[in-house]
């Protein structure tokens, strides 16, 4: 690749002209080769300063133009797994602008957009579902007669999601024409797992393939057919040699055909690959081997993960230009060693994600106790119930947004069973740049209903070191640990616990107490801190609030229950959405027990919210120390208000009034 200077300040000529995909198609081979170039210098140049996924992009520079060249979107529709991969889609769709503020709020989003163009489609940044999205698609176009072609990219590391096979079986079943492109660059973050990529690689990888499938085309050729007898035997004989050399039986076998391996970095083997697939008239796997990081030496050269997502970095050296600072993630990563240290039992599971949730750090101690399942959150949840059913005790550490789709693994293949599992969730709350699909916000409501399971949310480091011991020391059923994306927060000691009698949850921290104890402020998990800035500027006008921290958030502790009642106002604040979060399970729970004080909850409202970083989003929620200051000042003297009145009301003889006001305030 061209050498690159400190920052590539214009578009390459040829990409600068591009305005749509009809500008690529006119264009000639030489051109492409260009194009290609000037791409990968666009995107190294611009992703420097953004941050983003880099890695994934460079890989599919080649492939991403043939299909603009061999298909016309947006009336074929393309679908890109995932989405991450999608950057030169976009830049070949008039939106090259838009990547100075990549993933910023108001910016280019980092994944298909459909707000941004028609071309883009599925919006949902989780893995493995694009081949479903195809297979409805492709199902919808038969159905209604119109002609027009779906493609689907999916990665290696989406295949290995168990939606894709549901997905393959189907579209093999309804046999309507569709072109599935596997992005095959044999890894996720890092190197791919399980039997499909060794079944990848050796198609990938066997030079052989290609020689011996030509040799055996000849004598097919020269070979008068003589019958279908004969063509059978005769191309039994093909797959015989095909399976042989090149075990692609698993797709064929699945009655969808397979063309490849195809050079993915060579347009026009692509354009050929993806011509063949288009007029075959049904399901085309067309499977492009392709190198993540390509044409960029850093991402080339990093094993961890061909710099897959990093934040902005040194165009020179590819280092990361982001200050050094403790994440929540190493926190929990070298305690779980600790743990793991003390106890044999204790096992650790990613889901293709080790690096980015630490348990790499217990895999590189213990490379025996950790399984990686690929990005299979489903099968993870209930293989940790298998490992517990077998006497060890799982620590399954995903991202928070991804559970949600082991919902039903953790309700009934691991709580019904009361198995101890502990599901450790980082990027819990919202997160930012990634947007909507995500915010780990869930969690707290979807996971809280699910009887004899228990949810932490630790505030700084030392209670999240205190809470990961308390969690894998369950032994009756599931736990869950959830803390946010960044920088772990200043340790914020408590100065005292309230625990009840026979409390499960080990009681609640007091963080700040006044003599006057007008507001009850529950901040859940990271918000400590910020509940501890509210304290200090309600105090200002006169009101005394005891700020405490849960540690447990469900079921709720019943110590809040007790604290609750002995305050004029009881406010809950969460970094998790409000319906059937902390807040509303607080509320039933004084309910119950017939507390009546006036309670708030505030966190994130039932609305889809749009990327940007943490704290602008927490900011456009008026989930800031600042915001909830003012609300609860207005809640708690509009308390004295009404006392008032109801004084001068009694005092006149007349009835009560039942306070009104918002249930939170969005
Ligand atoms: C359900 C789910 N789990 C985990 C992730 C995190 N994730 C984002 S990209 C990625 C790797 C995808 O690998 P692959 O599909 O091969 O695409 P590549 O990055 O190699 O182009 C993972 C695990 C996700 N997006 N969705
Ligand atoms: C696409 C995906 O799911 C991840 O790559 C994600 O973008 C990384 O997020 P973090 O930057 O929080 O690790
Ligand atoms: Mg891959």
């Amino acid at each position: 690749m061209s050498e690159r200077t400190e920052e590539t300040t214009s578009t390459g000529r040829l990409l600068g002209a591009v305005r749509g995909p009809q500008d690529v198609k006119r264009m000639s081979a030489d051109e492409l080769g260009l194009l290609a170039a000037e791409i990968r210098d666009f995107l190294v140049a611009k992703v420097s300063r953004t941050g983003g996924h880099l890695g994934p992009n460079l890989g599919v520079v080649e492939l991403t133009i043939a299909m603009h060249r061999v298909f016309d979107s947006p009336r074929d529709r393309f679908l890109f797994d995932t989405g991450h991969q999608a950057y030169v889609h976009k830049m070949l769709t008039g939106r090259q602008a838009g990547f100075d503020r990549l993933k910023q709020r108001g910016g280019l989003s980092g994944y298909p957009s459909q707000a941004e163009s028609e071309h883009d489609l599925i919006e949902n940044s989780h893995a493995s579902t694009a081949l479903s999205y195809a297979d409805g698609l492709a199902k919808a176009y038969a159905l209604r007669g119109e002609s027009r072609n779906v493609v689907a990219v999916v990665g290696d590391g989406a295949l290995t999601g168990g939606m894709c096979w549901e997905a393959l079986n189907n579209i093999a079943t309804a046999g309507n024409p569709l072109v599935i492109v596997v992005n095959d660059n044999g890894r996720s973050y890092a190197p791919t797992i399980g039997g499909l990529a060794d079944h990848l690689s050796t198609l990938r990888l066997n030079p052989g393939y290609e020689k011996v499938l030509d040799v055996v085309k000849e004598a097919l050729g020269s070979t008068p057919l003589v019958g279908r007898p004969m063509y059978e035997v005769l191309h039994a004989v093909k797959k015989g040699i095909k399976d042989a050399v090149a075990p692609q039986a698993m797709f064929e076998d699945l009655g969808i055909k397979y063309l490849g391996p195809v050079d993915g970095h060579d347009v026009a083997a692509m354009e050929s690959a993806l011509r063949r697939a288009k007029g075959f008239g049904g399901p085309v796997i067309v499977h492009a081997v392709t190198r993540k990081g390509l044409g960029y030496r850093p991402a080339e050269e990093d094993d961890a993960d061909c710099l897959h997502s990093p934040s902005a970095f040194d165009v020179e050296t590819g280092t990361s230009l982001a200050a050094p600072s403790l994440k929540w993630t190493q926190v929990f990563a070298d305690e779980l060693v600790a743990v793991a240290d003390e106890r044999p039992d204790i096992v650790g599971i990613t889901a293709a994600m080790a690096e980015p949730t630490g348990i790499a750090t217990l895999a590189r101690k213990y490379p025996e106790r950790v399984y990686d399942v690929g990005i299979a959150e489903q099968h993870a949840a209930t293989s940790a119930a298998g490992l517990a059913l077998g006497g060890l005790h799982p620590v399954v550490a995903v991202y928070a947004t991804f559970l949600n789709r082991a919902f039903d693994q953790v309700l009934l293949d691991v709580a019904m069973h009361k198995l101890p599992v502990t599901f450790v969730l980082d990027r819990a709350g919202i997160t930012g740049p990634d947007g909507p699909s995500h915010y780990g916000i869930w969690d707290m409501s979807v996971f809280g209903v699910v009887p004899g399971l228990r949810i932490a949310a630790p505030r700084d480091a030392a209670t999240l070191r205190a809470e990961l011991r308390e969690a894998v020391a369950v032994e009756d059923g599931p736990t869950v640990l959830r803390f946010p994306t960044g920088s772990v927060a200043a340790d914020l000691p408590a100065i005292r616990r309230v625990t009840a009698a026979g409390s499960v949850s080990g009681g609640v921290d007091v963080l700040a107490e006044s003599a006057r104890t007008d507001v009850l402020l529950v901040a859940v998990g990271a918000f400590g801190h910020l509940g501890m800035e509210v304290a200090t500027r309600v105090a200002e006008q006169g009101y005394g609030v005891t700020v405490v921290d849960p540690r447990w958030v469900r079921p709720i502790p019943p110590e809040l229950v007790t604290l609750a009642s002995a305050h004029r106002l009881v406010v809950t604040v969460e970094d998790g959405v409000r319906a059937g979060g902390v807040g509303d399970a607080l509320a039933k729970a004084m309910r119950d027990a017939d507390v009546r004080v006036p309670m708030r909850d505030l966190g994130v409202p039932p609305v889809w919210q749009p990327h940007g970083t943490r704290a602008q989003i927490l900011a456009d929620l008026g989930l800031t120390a600042q915001d909830v200051a003012r609300d609860v000042t207005g809640w708690v003297s509009q308390l004295d208000d009404e006392s008032i009145a109801s004084v001068r009301v009694a005092a006149a003889g007349g009835g009560d009034r039942t306070a009104k006001g918002r249930n939170g305030r969005r």
